[in-house]
């Protein structure tokens, strides 16, 4: 299955920390994992195989979005940051939506990915 891993930047900390409590989960499962730019070099030097898109703001939330609409995402773990802007806000909904649309699953906060993460044990 694929998941795709995005983070805003004041949530990276909390992802590092959620690609090593489930570790065991994302690499027992044969996990492909897909990730915006900057939160895929994050996850690979946590020790994870990891194909890296675009930076967010570049695009790597679209080209995402792309892949969800192709079928080819099947859980999407964002960890958002409310508390900030993003110049591509037009983009991150446009990924949320897309998750919506074609029924992917879709975590926002560590809480939820932590439910899904149980949810495939
Ligand atoms: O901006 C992002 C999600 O909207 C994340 O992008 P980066 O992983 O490149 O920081």
């Amino acid at each position: 299955m694929t998941i795709a891993i995005i983070a805003h930047d004041g949530k990276k900390p909390e992802m590092v920390q959620f690609l090593n409590e489930f570790r065991d989960t994302l690499q027992s499962k044969k996990v492909n994992l897909i990730a915006t730019g900057t939160t895929g070099a994050k996850t690979e030097a946590a020790g994870y195989e990891v194909e890296k898109l675009l930076s967010g703001p570049l695009g790597g939330d679209a080209q995402i979005a792309a892949r969800i609409a192709e079928g080819k995402v099947d859980m999407v773990i964002f960890f958002r940051d409310p508390m900030d802007k993003h110049p591509h806000e037009p983009d991150i909904f446009m990924l949320m939506r897309l998750c919506d649309v074609h029924n992917v699953a879709l975590a926002t906060n560590p809480a939820t990915a932590g439910l899904l993460m149980k949810g495939l044990e």
